[in-house]
């Protein structure tokens, strides 16, 4: 799309229309640029009710600005973005308020700010409920990540938005989050957009995962495999060489590398439609 054209969209952010009853989010011709930089370059993106979106990319490329926009975090766009009006956020750092317990935490800002049952419900469904009473500097990482998943479940999102959640957790610790963060999914069905730099926890995680380059989505792969999944699954590290391919970690990044979005289906025989 030409750049004229671009500044004519009106910016838009609010909530799913009518019309988009199956769509968590739906986007389209996104622009934000820093000065003169075009960051994210008319990108368009639909999540559908209750899917698993995983978003891979080299730094820099623009997944969390991407990330902050659908959480309402950055207003200033071109471009229609339409997201669910009950979204959640969740960062690498849990962002807990060091002077409220941990259970003050999950509430807080919500109308019910108050209620402790609310925040024991989410803080049992992230293994927690004992914790609920301590000062966040008590907290391991990984039992802080999960405290800042139960503030983010509290809010019972119909949307919920991942930012490297397990980026600073220890192997084992990312594993088991990895393992809550699916049932939790599997549970309560909202739809996710997870920004991540591990492949395979996209692979582990994800119904769709999307490779960013310069401000767009390049590559979108479908994960046709029941979970649990094994990381031994032919699919699975046939999809793996795939990504990390179009990411330009692997060796054979120059033979595989560039095959535009609507050609990725096709990157494995049991994806073609
Ligand atoms: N507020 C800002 N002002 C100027 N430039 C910015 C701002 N926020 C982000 N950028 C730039 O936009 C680009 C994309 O940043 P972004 O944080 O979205 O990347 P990313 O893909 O999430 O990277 P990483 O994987 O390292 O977290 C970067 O070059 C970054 O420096």
């Amino acid at each position: 799309m030409a750049t004229e054209l671009r500044r004519e969209l009106k910016s838009i952010v609010g909530a799913v229309q009518p019309t988009d009853a199956a769509l968590s989010v739906r986007v389209r011709g996104l622009v934000r640029r820093f000065g003169e930089r075009e960051v994210i370059k008319g990108l368009d993106l639909d999540i559908a009710k209750g899917e698993f979106v995983a978003l891979l990319g080299a730094s820099g490329c623009g997944k969390s600005t991407l990330l902050r926009i659908l959480a309402d975090l950055d207003h200033d766009i071109e471009g229609e973005v339409f997201v669910a009006r009950r979204r959640a956020v969740a960062f690498q750092a849990p962002r807990l308020f060091p002077w409220k317990r941990v259970w003050r935490n999950v509430v807080t800002g919500l109308a019910s700010g108050r209620d402790r049952a609310s925040a024991n419900v989410a803080l049992e469904e992230v293994g927690l409920l004992h914790r609920g009473d301590a000062w966040p500097k008590d907290l391991s990482g990984g039992e802080a990540q999960r405290a800042a998943l139960a503030r983010a479940l509290v809010r019972k999102p119909e949307l919920l938005l991942l930012d490297e959640p397990f980026g600073a957790l220890d192997a084992l610790t990312r594993l088991k989050a990895q393992a809550l963060v699916s049932q939790l999914w599997q549970r309560h069905r909202q739809a996710v957009l997870f920004v991540t730099h591990d492949v395979d926890e996209a692979l582990t995680l994800a119904d769709r995962i999307f490779v960013m380059r310069e401000g767009v989505l390049a590559h979108e792969v479908q994960v046709s495999l029941d979970r649990p999944r094994s990381h031994a699954d032919p699919i699975f590290t046939g999809l793996r060489s795939q990504l990390l391919a179009w990411l330009g970690v692997a060796e054979e990044a120059a033979n595989v590398g560039t095959s535009p979005i609507e050609e990725s289906h096709a990157a494995h025989p049991k994806l073609r439609a």
